[in-house]
């Protein structure tokens, strides 16, 4: 069945898929961020760089508009599984397009992907809780007309024996609506600028994620390495004083050292700007 969205729908459409797309540019801008692409460099990545983020980014406006259209008003059933799943392959193979076959967005397409969705499922807004809510009642949803492909993540998530990006969608996104989002208003109303908000938001995630884009490259020792780097980050008074912006650069530093990224948190910081934007009146 296809459904005709009404005028006005089609504008908040629009405004939903700049919303991601922005939340994107400005995880990706937001700096220092240990071992990941920001505005001083390419972090322990050697295929990525800050163009090509933003590059990325812009690549995706129209997957992020197309499923606000095609999951406007429309509940959450196998039907609707399977388009979104259609959406985010198309969406993936135009980021590869965009990027000459690099992954810069990968899990971002599936985390924001979904709350674009959401969101138009409930008719364009909603709290962030409904939005995830219902974001996750989509990803619990079998699509069966996905490949069956390798991944490094499913790789991690079973060597490991964690939860990677399928089961915090499918969750609810537990790690932005717990740890990121009341971190990022606690940190604002404490007097931090927007970008340590947001460092601090990041590090929140970084505490506790089972990211499989560290396990990949760094195995426990590196994730480890990261949980505990980011509590000190947060238990210095977090990225807005001056000893937590030096456990910050502490953090960085043996990021580096063991060539890990976390991806997969940055993904999530992008999911959390995303909700917040959303949430935000006109
Ligand atoms: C579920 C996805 C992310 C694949 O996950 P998988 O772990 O198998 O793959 P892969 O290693 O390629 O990507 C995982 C990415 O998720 C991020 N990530 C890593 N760990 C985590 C974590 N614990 N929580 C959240 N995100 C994480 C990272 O950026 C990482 O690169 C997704 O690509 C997918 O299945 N897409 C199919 C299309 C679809 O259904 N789309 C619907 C929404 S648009
Ligand atoms: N600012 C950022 N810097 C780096 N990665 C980011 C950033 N924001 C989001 N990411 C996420 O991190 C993922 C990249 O991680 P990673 O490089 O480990 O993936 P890969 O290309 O599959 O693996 P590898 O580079 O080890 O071959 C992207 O899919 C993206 O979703």
């Amino acid at each position: 069945m296809k459904l005709y969205p009404q005028t006005g729908s089609e504008e908040r459409a629009r405004q939903l898929a700049w919303f991601a797309t922005q939340s994107l540019i400005d995880e990706a801008r937001l700096s220092p961020k240990p071992g990941l692409v920001d505005s001083r460099g390419n972090g322990a990545h050697h295929d990525l760089t800050l163009a090509l983020m933003e590059r990325s980014a812009h690549s995706l406006t129209p997957t992020f508009q197309a499923l606000a259209l095609q999951c406007w008003q429309r509940p959450a059933d196998i039907a609707l599984r399977q388009t979104v799943g259609r959406l985010g392959r198309e969406g993936e193979s135009q980021m590869m397009a965009a990027t000459d076959g690099v992954n810069t967005h990968r899990g971002a397409i599936w985390a924001l992907g979904l709350i674009v969705s959401a969101a138009a499922m409930l008719g364009g807004s909603g709290s962030p809780r409904d939005i995830t809510e219902t974001a996750a009642a989509i990803a619990r949803l079998p699509d069966h007309a996905a490949p069956k492909v390798f991944s490094k993540g499913l790789r991690a998530t079973r060597r490991y024996r964690v939860p990677g990006a399928r089961e915090e969608a499918q969750q609810g996104f537990p790690h932005v609506m717990k740890l990121a989002l009341p971190q990022l208003l606690r940190s604002r109303r404490q007097g931090a600028s927007q970008s340590e908000a947001q460092l601090d938001a990041l590090m929140a995630i970084m505490t506790s994620l089972s990211d499989t884009c560290v396990l990949s490259r760094a195995g426990l020792p590196g994730l480890e390495a990261m949980q505990n780097g980011a509590r000190a980050v947060l238990l210095a008074g977090g990225c807005g004083g001056e000893q937590g912006r030096a456990a910050l650069a502490r953090l960085d530093s043996q990021m580096l050292a063991l060539n890990a990224s976390p991806g997969g948190a940055a993904d999530l910081l992008a999911a959390t700007l995303l909700l917040d934007r959303i949430a935000q009146p006109d």
